[in-house]
Parts: C-alpha cells; structure tokens; sequence
C-alpha cells in the first residue's frame, strides 16, 4: 500500500503522462494509476485546501508555526517533594542547610588529629569509641586519639583527617597507623557541595531523577511546581469504534475500525507534567464535533486525529469556524502527515494530526509533543536523530519520509537500519519490530530517532 492516495504521490513523468500511467518509485515492479487532473477523470472532492507542492511547509518550519500555537501555563501549585518528580519548579530552589551539613567521614576508618599527620608510620594511637552516622559525639578529639567512623558519620570536633580501616592495624586498645595521612583526607567538609542559602536548582528545571535527589539533598520541603498541562485528546470519524471495543456479536461491525490513534496520543503525551482528558471519539457531524468540544473549553491544548485534510466528511474544521474559531490547513513536505491542521477557538488551541494511524504517529511525535513540553514549561525536545545508513539504499523522495526502522548493527561506526519492504500511512504492523524511526531527506540524509528518544516506543 502506498503512503498516501494517489495525490500525493511524486510528480509524474512526461512519459508517464503520455501513457496515463506513472511509476511509484517505493514499488519496484508496480504501477499506480496516473492522477486525475481538473475535471477529467474521477471527480475532485468540493473543497480542498492542500495548497500546491512549493508552499508545503518544511519539517523545521511547520514545528516553528506549532510551536506558536501555545505559550507555557502560568500558573504554579505546591507540592510534598515526594509527590513532585518529573514536574518543573517554579521558582529558584535555595539550599536548606550547607551541603553536606557536617564534616563527614567518607570512609570506615578513624578519626584523627592535627598531631597524626605526615608521620613515619608506624604510628600507634588510642583507639576511641565508635561513632556510626546518625549518632555524633560532640567531643573533640584529644590529641594522641583516634575515634572509630563509619562511613557517613560527622566525624568529631578536632578531626583532621580520616584513615581507612585498610591502612590500620587494632592491636588492644591501640590503633596503628600503617601509612602517612594528609591533612582533610577522606573528609567531606561541610558546605562542600553547597552552602545554605545557594540556588542549587533554577526555576524551569524539570525535577527528574538526579534533581529530584538533589532538591531533597538540600533539604527541600515542599517545593512550587508549573500545574499541569491540561491535554484534551479527540479522535475524529464516523467509521471509529472506541479502542477495544467489539459488536455485540463479537465482531468488528461492517464499515467500522477500531481507534488506533488515542491510544497512541496516551502513550506519547504521557508525563507527569501533563493532565490528559480523553474527549473521545467525534462522529462526522458539526453537532457531535461541538459537543466534544465544548468539553474541552478549560484545557490548554486539544489534539485531535483525523479530519485535518479537509474533505467534506472532515468537520472538524467547519465545526471550529462556525464557533467561531480560526482554522488553517497546512501541508507539510513530509510523509506520513502531510496535512495539519492549527486552529484557534476563544482561549483554546488544537492542533489537529492526519487520521492514518502513522501519519498520526509520527505527527504526535514530531509536533504534538514538543507542543505539550512547551505548554508544561519544558523545553520542546530538539528532533536531532543520528546520522545513520539504510542497509538496503533507498531512493530519496521529494518531502522527507519517516519510515518505521530496525537497528540491524552498525555501518563505519553509523547505526545500519532495516526498513521493511511494505508499509504505509495506514499500516502499523511494521513497528511491531521497530526500534524508532528512519528519517530520509529529499539530499539523502538519512537519520535514525530512537523510540526512547521520541517517547514513542
Ligand atoms: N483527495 C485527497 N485525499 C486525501 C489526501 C489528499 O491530499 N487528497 N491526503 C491523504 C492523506 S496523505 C492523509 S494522511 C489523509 C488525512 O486525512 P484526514 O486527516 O482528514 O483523516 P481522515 O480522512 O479522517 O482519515 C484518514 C484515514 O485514517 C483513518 N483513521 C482516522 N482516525 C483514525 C483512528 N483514530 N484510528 C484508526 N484509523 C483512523 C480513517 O479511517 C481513514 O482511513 O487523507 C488522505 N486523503
Ligand atoms: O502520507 Mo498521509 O500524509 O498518509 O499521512
């Protein structure tokens, strides 16, 4: 099957225009019957905005117009650090205490004084009673001491250094020194990481794991955290079934298709930072789009799948105008997912993916979620990719594709991808072995996304 209906194929030839037939260069052997053109042929839809190939829309340019679409929430809610990882501060995060807060031991060893330094050993001391972390002894040490520390200890007042069990020998009462020990050895003076009072954590930083460590490190409390970015996700199309749903019979009823597509906006736009509300399904009728809606009208964002071409079932579009919303259909120079759709009503953006499921795929990976990020006050994730090699060359088109692709190995130090034989816009089988995506561009680059690195796995 082809990416797309046959109006978005490559141009044809001369040649293939003079004998109605043109050759679709991803199906070696295969043939596809010629577009029609003006009134000739198979009769045009009413109405379609797909503007002409020059003004589609770079990958690069039509994030920029998405990222437009939605500015970061503003507003601010106070949360247990427990209950804040993955959330975004909303204000600088001083220290609490000096980092660590006592001089510590960072050994099993002893404990010792000025006096025990840069000594020939051997060199016996008093062995003193053992100080396990969490217990201090607020004795100073007397000179000719040595106090057993364990790891994690505050070592005592009067300590210069610390000796590791493994350069001591017990003999009695007596501990020996087996070798010199410098002044501050396996000490980790207090205040070394941080002092009381430093911004140890910016304000826009998510609390992943090592920040959220560090903000309890430094003695955080409860801390102020970005709300939550409100996501509205909304399948369109009179044909859908919700997902796992089945007829009463246990079959698919005629004409119908399970909805493949919110299950995958779940999963992509999922994260702490977001509050996902699943508007459901919208049949094609101005009313049912409403509806849906009008469910939606407190959210920052609603995401939507299918309808975005424009046809006259599509009424996503109509139904936004006639709120009195503002819609604009773009096309991009990308397959899957030429089409998009941004649209305005009142307070509420939407953005609106192709309906096929990869289209819709690879449309939540590349715009809609850097789109949430963005609305959560995360910095929208950069599409890089590595620079990688098909194992099989491929004839680069004229729009960048996105092809389902499977790491087979490495080529001169460049990730080797396999990208199977047939797929299409509205085929998901193949990313059952998918590894991420192969990116190839209209010069020939090609690059490799990795699920993990697209949240799309
Ligand atoms: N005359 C033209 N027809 C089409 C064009 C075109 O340029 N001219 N573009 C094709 C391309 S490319 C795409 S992509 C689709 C995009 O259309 P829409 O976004 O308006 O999507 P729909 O028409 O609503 O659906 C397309 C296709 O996807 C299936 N679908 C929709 N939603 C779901 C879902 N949630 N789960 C599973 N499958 C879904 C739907 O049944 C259709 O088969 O338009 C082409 N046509
Ligand atoms: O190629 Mo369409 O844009 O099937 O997604």
């Amino acid at each position: 099957m082809p990416w797309c209906g046959p109006r978005c194929g490559t141009a044809p030839s001369p040649a293939a225009r003079s004998t109605g037939r043109w050759r679709d260069p991803r199906r070696s052997g295969r043939w596809r019957a010629m577009p029609a053109e003006g009134g000739a042929g198979r009769p045009l839809a009413p109405r379609r905005l797909a503007p002409a190939p020059a003004a589609r829309l770079s990958v690069a340019a039509a994030r920029e117009r998405v990222l437009a679409l939605a500015a970061p929430v503003p507003g601010h809610e106070t949360l247990p650090l427990m209950a804040a990882a993955g959330r975004v501060l909303a204000e600088d995060l001083p220290a609490a205490r000096d980092m660590p807060p006592f001089d510590t031991a960072a050994m099993d060893g002893f404990a010792i004084g000025p006096e025990a330094l840069d000594r020939e050993p051997p060199l016996p001391l008093r062995r003193r009673a053992a100080i396990p972390p969490g217990h201090p002894d607020a004795r100073p040490l007397a000179a000719g001491e040595a106090a057993r520390v364990l790891t994690g200890a505050a070592v005592p007042p009067g300590t210069a250094a610390v000796i590791f069990e493994e350069g001591c020998r017990l003999e009695g009462e007596q501990v020996v020194l087996l070798r010199r020990v410098s002044a501050g050895q396996h000490i980790r003076p207090r205040g070394e990481d941080a002092a009381a009072g430093t911004v140890v954590l910016r304000a826009g930083r998510r609390l992943g794991a090592a920040r959220l460590g560090l903000a309890a490190a430094a003695g955080a409390g409860p801390v102020v955290v970005r709300r939550q970015a409100r996501i509205g996700i909304l399948s369109t199309g009179s044909e859908l079934l919700p997902p796992g749903a089945i007829g009463p019979d246990g079959r698919i009823p005629a004409g119908t298709i399970p909805d493949a597509n919110r299950p995958m906006l779940r999963a992509i736009l999922a994260d702490p930072c977001v509050a996902l509300r699943d508007l459901g399904i919208a049949r094609d009728d101005d009313a049912a789009v409403a509806a849906c809606l009008a469910a939606a009208r407190d959210l920052d964002l609603v995401v939507s799948t299918g309808s975005a071409a424009g046809s006259e079932a599509d009424r996503l579009g109509p139904a936004i105008r006639a709120l009195g919303g503002d819609v604009a259909h773009l096309a991009l120079a990308q397959r899957p997912g030429k089409p998009l759709l941004l649209a305005r009503l009142g307070a509420l953006p939407l953005l609106g993916l192709a309906g096929n499921p990869v289209a819709a795929l690879v449309g939540a990976l590349l715009y809609a979620r850097p789109l949430v990020e963005r609305i959560a006050g995360l910095a929208p994730s950069a599409l890089l990719g590595q620079p990688a090699r098909l194992a099989q060359p491929r004839e680069a088109g004229e729009r960048t594709e996105f092809l389902p692709a499977r790491l087979a190995g490495e080529a001169a130090g460049l990730p080797l991808l396999e990208v199977p034989r047939r797929f299409g816009s509205a085929r998901l089988t193949p990313f059952a072995e998918a590894d991420g995506l192969a990116e190839i561009r209209p010069d020939g680059a090609v690059r490799f996304h990795a699920f993990e690195m697209l949240a799309g796995g």
